[in-house]
């Protein structure tokens, strides 16, 4: 990162926020013995043992709180990290993560909770000065992750989305190319989330068990009731608590398309998606195939494929293809031009990423106190959300309509309709949907990137899903008191 951009970056902030920021703990570098790094982790059971690995391979970083609502899963963790640590430093483990936060020795939290508690997470952590590593997707809805970015701005502190990816300096250097035209106009930016999953069956509804603090782990959600689908990992699947897999394993895809694209482009103008939860019969609500589209204020596109239903030669794609306008594109790292079957591999110079991995990145950005050095920063995540998030809304508002290869409404578009087609045949062929099924089928949704608000014909239905209800005691902010 030169100089400029990192003036360029805190002045942007700092003038948007109306303040000067000056040497608070946030926007300054990290005093402390030697630069020593003080962190917490906050959600222990899955990912987050990959963020305990990741600080114990930096230098100087010191893991001082471990948090979970699960006193089980905190107390084999915390075990385990202190003998890990080896007497070079000592962890505290505790339930709320505002203990952690409340402590003015911490510099920052990483956070590997499910997606609910993303955003209120990062905010309070903002507010409390500490810079901020967040698993993806920073948001589970658009307005939180507004307000994420505004406290990113007003507190001057790093934030670092957890798409690893945008540490990979290959990708970087594969999108400064597309972007300076080497292969003409980039029209279509391709995610494909298509890994293979099952159904989660249905849990009755139940008491929490003993060892988990329920009030906690619901958070911010509107839950009532607990079933033992919630907790762990498959709240993946209900809109309350997750996204669907479009913004789980496909916000990394939803986030490299996007990057792809031309640099002024931030929201998308229009969105749709069409999809359904096929074959698994089970209480999961988010769809397991999913064919979406956003449009972009200058005409280009990003397409996305969800398929997670297994079938006899599943074609596993968790990847990104590229589509130019004179009909060339980019598939698995090969480049053919249009109507050729053969393809010269690619081959670009390396982008401008802060080097050192999405741990040792974030790490050197909250040493240097510069919140333009993470690698997916609060903007690229927020617009990556985002992203996704239009595209579950317009599936969350859809009709269901039979399910045949004419079901999606696509215009003239003969590109989504090509893409489409692709999709249905997979699922009629390969995963044996019968014709007598549904397909959901949303609306086009359409949106202002300036307000973040949905005009048009849905929107009364479309802007009440910007925001999900919250507990009391665990309200996201206001953007303009934050
Ligand atoms: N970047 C990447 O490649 C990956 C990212 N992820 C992301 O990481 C996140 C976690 O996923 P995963 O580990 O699979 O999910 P799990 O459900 O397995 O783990 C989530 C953990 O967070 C805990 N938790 C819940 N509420 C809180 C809270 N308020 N404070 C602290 N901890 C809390 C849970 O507690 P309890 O033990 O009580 O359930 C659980 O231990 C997800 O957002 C996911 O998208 C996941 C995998 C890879
Ligand atoms: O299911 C999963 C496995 O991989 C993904 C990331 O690579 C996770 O985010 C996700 O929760």
């Amino acid at each position: 990162m030169t100089l400029v951009n990192r003036r360029t970056f805190l002045q942007s902030t700092a003038a948007s926020a109306g303040l000067i920021l000056t040497g608070t703990a946030a926007s300054g570098a990290v005093d402390g013995a030697n630069d020593r790094v003080r962190i917490a982790v906050a959600g222990l059971n899955g990912r987050g043992k990959s963020h305990i690995d990741g600080w114990f391979g930096q230098d100087n970083v010191e893991i001082a709180y471990l948090i979970d609502p699960d006193e089980k899963v905190l107390a084999r963790t915390v075990k385990a990290v202190q003998e890990k640590a080896n007497g070079k430093f000592k962890v505290k483990g505790v339930r709320d993560v505002r203990e952690a936060l409340d402590d003015p020795n911490l510099d920052a939290i990483s956070v590997a909770t499910p997606n609910h508690w993303h955003s209120l997470i990062t905010i309070w952590a903002a507010q409390a000065g500490k810079h901020v590593y967040v698993e993806k997707p920073m948001s589970h809805d658009v307005v939180e992750g507004r307000v994420a970015v505004e406290a990113q701005k007003k507190y001057g502190v790093v934030i670092q989305h957890g798409t690893q990816r945008r540490s990979d300096s290959g990708i970087a250097g594969l999108h400064e190319a597309i972007q300076a035209g080497k292969w003409g106009k980039l029209k279509i930016s391709y995610g494909y989330c298509c890994k293979p999953r099952g159904g989660i069956g249905f849990d009755k509804v139940s008491s929490p068990p003993e060892n988990l603090d329920w009030n906690l782990w619901r958070g911010p959600a509107e839950i009532e009731e607990f079933h033992a689908n919630y907790h762990p990992y498959n709240w993946h699947w209900f809109w309350k608590t997750g996204n669907g897999d479009l913004n789980n394993q496909g916000t990394h895809q939803l986030d490299v398309a996007r990057w792809a694209i031309d640099k002024d482009q931030t929201h998308p103008v229009r969105a749709m998606a069409i999809g359904g939860r096929f074959q698994w019969g089970d209480q999961g609500e988010t769809p397991n195939t999913m064919f979406a589209m956003a449009e972009y204020p200058n005409g280009q596109y990003v397409f996305f494929n969800v398929r997670n239903v297994n079938y006899k030669g599943y074609e596993h794609q968790v990847e990104n293809e590229y589509y130019f306008e004179d009909g060339g594109r980019i598939v698995r790292g090969v480049y053919y031009p249009k109507g050729s079957d053969k393809g010269e591999k690619v081959k670009v110079d390396r982008g401008d990423v802060t080097p050192g991995g999405n741990w040792g990145s974030f790490i050197t950005a909250v040493r240097a106190g510069d919140p333009s050095m993470a690698n997916g920063n609060v903007h690229d995540a927020h617009y990556a959300c985002v992203l996704g998030h239009l595209m579950n809304n317009s599936y969350r508002l859809g009709e269901e309509v039979p399910f045949n290869a004419k079901a999606g409404k696509f215009g003239d578009n003969k590109d989504a309709a090509e893409h489409f087609g692709r999709l249905h045949e997979i699922m009629s062929k390969g995963v044996g949907v019968k014709d007598n099924e549904k397909y959901t089928v949303g609306p086009a949704l359409t949106f202002d990137p300036e307000t973040e608000r949905h005009t048009g014909d849905h929107a009364e239905v479309a802007n009440k899903l910007l925001k999900d209800p919250n507990r009391k005691g665990f309200e996201i902010p206001d953007a303009a008191k934050v």
